[in-house]
């Protein structure tokens, strides 16, 4: 009968004390057995994560001690003495996978393991499929990576604007690297035959130090000049505060002495502070833009597309990316969709004609993308979302560095896309050591080497943090030493970065805030105290040194089972040669003493931060929570 009972609504029903007492310890039951339920799942996935850790390490260890029985007797010593670490016998282990990956790439082994592949006899070789690019990707204009061997003189680009030579000269830029010798001529034609046909956009790949900059900076100026409308007409776009204030300092020079007005909006100043900047209220004639260059973060960028009245960029005629593929994947605030808006052209991939006709005289211009790095990914799926317009790319190949390798040979392959360059003059290396000395085995490398002006890279702020206590212990008066984070206020970055370009700081220890695009002269060596991850990251470490063809050094240390994936990390740049360094450390026991006094004095100062942080929070809570009583007896004052 149950069935066809109906429940029908009865008016409200006041419920009592107790049904509610009685429904919220159901609930809280019900809550109690979820937690249980989940506790346990977690407990059963640890447990077998746990488990299958342990098979692969035994599985390990079971293959090194193949190894070692399988070595002949007149090595058995080396093995018994210690000499190899397990590490190491682990990175012999992993290169037999390697070979066997290797072996099952040119068809199915008959074995693998141990495990009979079955069906491995019919197994038919497939052939690799090779990667077609599109053409403008397959047949770039190549850039050389000599610096010491400059060919363009300054005096000689007849297409710059005299007073443009003449600053150069200032600014003790007589020749033109090859970077600039390239692209700087093509963009003043493109400009010049602007009236006809339509600007293709452009890619620039070259190594870091190599003069990117002003391989945009002066072309967009002597564009920009030769028709005067006061409107943002070029916006540059950068990944950090520190380096857009680089790029527009670089602009600001090329221009003084014109009517062109540079204005960079990044968060260092207010936003109101840069409203006014950038825009003038007039009651005649409404908003009017005071700026023709504009170098800008992306987030900031989106803030005033959002909130600044009048803010403009109907007008723009140049849209830079400079580290483009950094400012790609910076998908925060979504500044490609809103600049998009903004501008709402037509995409300009639809219209396939470059030259100006009757029908598409009317339409309106999309800007011409300029787009640089060191590391500017030669992925068509990524630029893809640029809607490039018939781009052309300037890129710098791998140069073969073995012995027998043509240096001057600059014939383009298929293997050159997406390998990046590093600049001539670096030379690299590696030390190998464990991680309890390694604190060490750096102290005696930096003494031995007369380290000074150097940059030294961790992959975490606290780590640089404690370093830098540890050192300045180690060092005492010795060396000067600082520490450099994103945490850091923009103006204390701006001292610290100004203290060392005077050399005034020995050894910066920083994280990779500074990684990208700082330009500082005269770095002597850049080490990797901690491995970088990706071989993005060691490209733009190591690029802070061997600048503008003056030499330098990048040095990364590494933990014995780090060699195998470092090489191969770099690999992928087309480098074999890396040199390993030994640094002696049969002496370090004589530290001892001294590296027990520093450790303790990192100890309390760790301590002393520690209570200090607990200090401050409990102040800030009392603060608040007077500040709320305050609040309530005010309001009950008033009621
Ligand atoms: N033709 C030149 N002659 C002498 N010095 C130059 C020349 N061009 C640029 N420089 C100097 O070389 C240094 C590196 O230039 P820039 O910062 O433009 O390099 P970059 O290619 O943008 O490097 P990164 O990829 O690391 O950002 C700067 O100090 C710059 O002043």
């Amino acid at each position: 009968m149950d069935l066809f009972v109906v429940n029908r609504y009865e008016g409200d029903h006041e419920v009592t004390k107790e049904e509610e007492e009685s429904k919220l310890d159901q609930l809280y039951k019900k809550i109690e057995k979820n937690k249980k339920r989940q506790r346990k799942k977690e407990v059963n996935k640890a447990t077998t994560e746990a488990i299958a850790k342990t098979t692969l390490k035994r599985h390990i260890k079971r293959e090194v001690k193949s190894q070692i029985v399988s070595v002949p007797e007149n090595n058995i010593e080396e093995f018994i003495d210690g000499s190899i670490e397990v590490e190491q016998k682990a990175d012999i282990v992993n290169e037999e996978h390697k070979n066997d990956r290797r072996k099952r790439k040119n068809g199915l082994p008959e074995s693998v393991e141990g495990f009979t592949v079955l069906g491995a006899e019919n197994a038919i070789k497939k052939k690799k499929v090779k990667r077609v690019l599109p053409k403008w990707l397959a047949e770039p204009i190549i850039i050389s990576t000599n610096l010491s061997e400059l060919k363009k003189k300054v005096s000689s680009v007849k297409q710059l604007d005299k007073d443009l030579r003449r600053k150069l000269k200032s600014n003790g830029v007589e020749y033109l690297f090859p970077v600039q010798a390239e692209v700087i001529p093509w963009l003043l034609t493109a400009c010049d035959h602007s009236t006809i046909l339509f600007p293709r956009d452009v890619c620039v790949s070259a190594p870091t130090g190599s003069g990117k900059t002003l391989a945009f900076v002066l072309p967009i100026i002597q564009a920009l000049r030769r028709h005067f409308v006061k409107k943002i007409r070029a916006l540059v776009l950068l990944p950090t505060q520190d380096l857009a204030l680089q790029v527009f300092k670089t602009f600001k020079t090329y221009c003084e002495g014109t009517n062109m007005d540079v204005c960079f909006a990044t968060g260092k100043n207010s936003f109101a502070v840069e409203q006014k900047l950038l825009i003038s209220e007039n009651e005649a004639f409404g908003s009017l833009s005071k700026v023709d260059i504009l170098v800008c973060t992306a987030g900031r960028l989106v803030d005033h597309l959002k909130h600044t009245k009048g803010f403009d960029l109907s007008e723009l005629e140049f849209l830079v990316i400079d580290e483009a593929d950094r400012v790609l994947d910076n998908v925060q605030h979504d500044w490609l969709y809103h600049l998009e808006e903004h501008l709402d052209q037509e995409d300009p991939g639809q219209h396939k004609m470059r030259m100006v006709n009757l029908i598409n005289l009317r339409k309106k211009r999309p800007p011409q993308k300029l787009l640089f790095s060191a590391t500017l990914s030669q992925d068509p799926e990524k630029l893809e979302k640029l809607s490039l317009f018939q781009p052309i790319l300037f890129t710098s190949v791998v140069e073969d560095d073995s012995p027998n390798g043509n240096q001057d040979n600059h014939e383009v392959t298929d293997t050159f896309i997406g390998k990046f360059t590093t600049p001539k003059e670096l030379s690299e290396k590696y030390v190998v050591c464990s991680l309890d000395i390694k604190p060490l085995v750096l102290y005696k490398y930096i003494k031995i080497e007369k380290l000074t002006k150097s940059l030294v890279f961790t992959n975490s702020i606290n780590e640089a943090h404690r370093l830098c206590i540890l050192f300045r212990a180690l060092f005492k008066d010795k060396l000067k030493i600082e520490e450099m984070n994103s945490h850091l206020e923009a103006k204390n970055r701006k001292e610290l970065i100004a203290a060392f370009s005077k050399g005034n700081i020995d050894l910066l220890i920083c994280t990779d805030a500074l990684a990208r695009g700082i330009d500082l002269p005269n770095v002597q060596y850049v080490i990797s105290y901690s491995a970088p991850k990706h071989l993005k990251t060691y490209i733009h470490r190591a690029g802070r040194t061997a600048r503008a063809g003056v030499l330098g050094t990048a040095v990364t240390f590494l933990h014995s089972s780090q060699v195998l994936r470092f090489k191969s990390l770099l690999e992928q740049a087309g480098k074999n040669n890396v040199e390993q360094v030994e640094v002696p450390t049969d002496d370090l026991e004589s530290l001892g003493k001294t590296y027990k006094q520093a450790l303790d004095e990192l100890k309390r100062a760790v301590h002393k931060e520690e209570v200090d942080d607990l200090k401050k929070i409990k102040r800030t809570k009392q603060i608040k929570s007077g500040n709320f009583k305050r609040k309530r007896t005010k309001s009950n004052d008033s009621t």
